[in-house]
């Protein structure tokens, strides 16, 4: 059994081997828990009660959403209260959406003040100027949380395949159930759900950006025998930041480019024949690797996802909901009634 960092938030400032603790998740082994981030277990369990009520929800409750959302190819969106959505809402539909936005909300920015909070402790554990992560990279990050429903994965078939996640930092709550593992060494160790605990990863675009200095992590999550959820919170880069490299890490450039080659492509739910990072903005890569990878996406895991954005984010990408409109009617919402399966653009 191998031991993941385990990071009391509220230590951090006091406590110095807390901090290598976070340094030890940060460069070592990529994967990390963490305690006292901003929501109680009793919001925890109103918020999975609430989300195992939307995904289990009759078929006829799921027609009556999906005709709210018709509009929208790719997600379902609650945030917006004054959305035309919101007010069209079924007067007989028992879902409470105002009750699961709310607490989705609420659960979005806990999430990201925590992860913004953390790349101002991974500046401080580089000794980097303050703010050099933050204003380069996150000023204005495009961020996403999903609701992942694994319904009883079939044996042999993966909840999601091993794959690197592609943005800065992954926070991730999960249910009771298990099954997410991660890959440290060669080996693969299962990451228990801690109650109320946080599990957070480092994803691609960090990885690049410190030359491989906080490590990407890989990871997948094991078939099942109930059903799951759990609750990934996505934290990429703004699409302004540039594709610029910090000169601080660049000593770790030659370990970097070779761990780089011995990788599998198609890392992390976008598609990246002979990726060559180069130059432009996370927007041009995102446009380059994302928006057009849903082929490639599709069969990486046994889930629904249900995702939300920010409003400003979500009219940003408005144009790539249209494309994928315009794709065959197949490649859409396979299998899916309200949710899709197994191909956001958000996240991974
Ligand atoms: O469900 C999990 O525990 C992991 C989900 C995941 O890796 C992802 O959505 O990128
Ligand atoms: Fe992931």
């Amino acid at each position: 059994m191998f031991n993941f960092p385990i990071i009391d938030l509220n230590k951090l400032e006091s406590s110095s081997s807390e901090r290598e603790e976070l340094r030890r998740g940060l460069t070592d082994v990529g994967f990390f828990y963490v305690k006292n981030w901003g929501l109680s277990e009793s919001e925890l369990q109103e918020i999975e009660a609430l989300t195992r009520e939307v995904f289990t929800a009759s078929d006829a409750e799921q027609k009556k959403l999906e005709a709210y959302i018709r509009n929208m190819a790719h997600s379902f969106y609650l945030f917006d209260m004054d959305s035309e959505f919101i007010q069209k809402v079924d007067p007989n539909l028992k879902l409470d959406i105002k009750r699961i936005d709310e607490k989705f909300w609420k659960m979005f920015l806990a999430m990201k003040n925590t992860g913004l909070d953390l790349l101002t402790w991974f500046e401080k554990i580089f000794s980097l100027q303050q703010g050099r992560l933050r204003e380069q990279f996150a000023t204005d990050p495009v961020c996403c949380l999903h609701g992942n429903y694994y319904d009883k994965t079939p044996k042999g078939e993966w909840g999601i395949e091993s794959h690197l996640d592609k943005g800065l930092i992954t926070l991730l709550y999960q249910d009771q159930t298990g099954g997410l593992e991660a890959e440290y060494e060669g080996k693969w160790y299962p990451i228990p759900p801690i109650e109320g605990s946080l599990i957070i990863n480092l994803g691609r675009m960090l990885e690049y950006f410190t030359y491989g200095v906080a490590k990407g992590a890989w990871h997948r999550v094991r078939a099942h025998k109930t059903d799951r959820i759990s609750w990934p919170f996505f934290l990429n880069p703004s699409f302004d930041a540039q594709f610029a490299r910090l000169d601080e890490f660049k000593s770790n450039e030659a370990a970097f480019t070779d761990l780089e080659k011995k990788r599998r492509i198609n890392v992390s739910g976008t598609y990246e024949p002979g990726t060559t990072f180069g130059s432009g903005t996370y927007r041009d890569w995102h446009n380059k690797y994302v928006v057009n990878a849903d082929e490639h996406r599709r069969n990486r895991g046994h889930l629904k996802i249900w995702e939300m954005e920010e409003p400003a984010k979500a009219e940003v990408d408005g144009p790539s909901f249209k494309s994928l409109q315009a794709l065959p009617n197949q490649w859409k919402q396979p299998n899916s009634r309200v949710y899709l399966n197994g191909s956001s653009w958000g996240g991974y």
